[in-house]
């Protein structure tokens, strides 16, 4: 039996007003679970910033799944399950109505994942594009799952996204990627940084319309404090503690003149319950 099962109408209906708005294009006509229970309806996605959005980066999803005490996994580079059958199958219901996935190679290389779709009816063509925010190039594609995958025609090839204009010699997995090179420019004090709104751009310049970030903690974390770069939040809450030594979420602290502020709010939120977890949407809410 699969692992992703088809979502009910009225968990669809739950997150529908948070993922991108080519909604329905996508959706498999089949195999979904009947239920009467009708979901309150938040309002309709906005962009947080329309002039920009549409123009220079595609709509994005920030997603992840949280133990209580806001950690996504027990130790650094530990794969971790905290997502049950219900959030999971919601997570291919998301990935499956966006053009890509995004996530770190400090992610990507403790976890190696498949990053596709494995929600029923998901076909090749409607297959997210992984892509591995990798500035050094320090992700083995040749051998990884997501390669794998990507060679039997379940998953797209990934897209790495690396420092520089795309000198030097080619590696021994060229096949099995492609490479987006973005020039930070020399004068920087952190060269292999990427500013996001390049990250986006080179993203939405290769026709990518919509991204869900699914990860780790240090991109995440980084992106809270951009709600002009997030349109939607969709976070799992399980029910368990991983207790002390996890990796957590945790934006960095905002201080405006000495007085502490919070570092980042939803605002539009909706609560819905997936099996034994808890699932909030909202969105980024951006500083006036
Ligand atoms: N529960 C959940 O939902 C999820 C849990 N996880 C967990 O998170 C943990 C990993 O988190 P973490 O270690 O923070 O890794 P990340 O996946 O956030 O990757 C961080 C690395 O990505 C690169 N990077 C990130 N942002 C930029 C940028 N703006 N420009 C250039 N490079 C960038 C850097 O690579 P470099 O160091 O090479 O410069 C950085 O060290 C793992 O344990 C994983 O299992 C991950 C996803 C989801
Ligand atoms: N939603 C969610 N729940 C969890 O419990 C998780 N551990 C993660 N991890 C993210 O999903 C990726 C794995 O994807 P595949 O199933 O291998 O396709 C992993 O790399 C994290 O980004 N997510």
């Amino acid at each position: 039996m699969s692992e992703v099962s088809a979502l009910a109408e009225a968990d669809i209906s739950f997150l529908k007003p948070y993922l991108p708005p080519a909604i329905g294009l996508r959706e498999p006509q089949h195999d979904r679970k009947d239920d009467s229970q009708s979901a309150e309806q938040p309002p309709p996605p906005t962009h947080q910033d329309e002039s920009q959005s549409a123009q220079d980066r595609p709509f994005v999803t920030l997603t992840y799944a949280s133990s209580l005490d806001g950690m996504i996994s027990l130790s650094p580079g530990l794969r971790t399950t905290l997502s049950g059958p219900g959030t999971k199958s919601m997570t291919h219901y998301l990935r499956l109505h966006h053009d890509a996935i995004l996530i770190g190679v400090g992610t990507a290389i403790p976890d190696d994942p498949s990053l596709n779709c494995r929600y029923p009816g998901a076909s090749l063509e409607t297959q997210p594009r992984p892509v591995i925010v990798d500035p050094q190039k320090r992700f083995h594609v040749r051998g990884s799952k997501v390669a794998q995958l990507a060679a039997q025609g379940e998953g797209k090839v990934p897209w790495l996204l690396h420092v520089g204009n795309g000198g030097g010699d080619a590696g021994t997995d060229e096949a099995a990627c492609e490479r987006i090179y973005i020039d930070v420019g020399r004068d920087t004090s952190a060269p292999s940084v990427i500013a996001w709104p390049l990250i986006l751009k080179a993203l939405k310049q290769n026709g990518i319309d919509s991204v869900m970030i699914e990860g780790g903690a240090t991109i995440i974390s980084t992106l809270l404090c951009m709600p002009d770069l997030v349109d939607s939040v969709i976070v799992t809450v399980a029910p368990t503690w991983l207790g002390q030594g996890g990796v957590s979420i945790a934006p960095a602290a905002t201080v405006v003149g000495e007085e502490r502020i919070n570092s980042a709010t939803l605002e539009q939120t909706a609560w819905r319950q997936f099996g034994a977890d808890a699932v909030l949407c909202g969105r980024s809410q951006v500083a006036v």
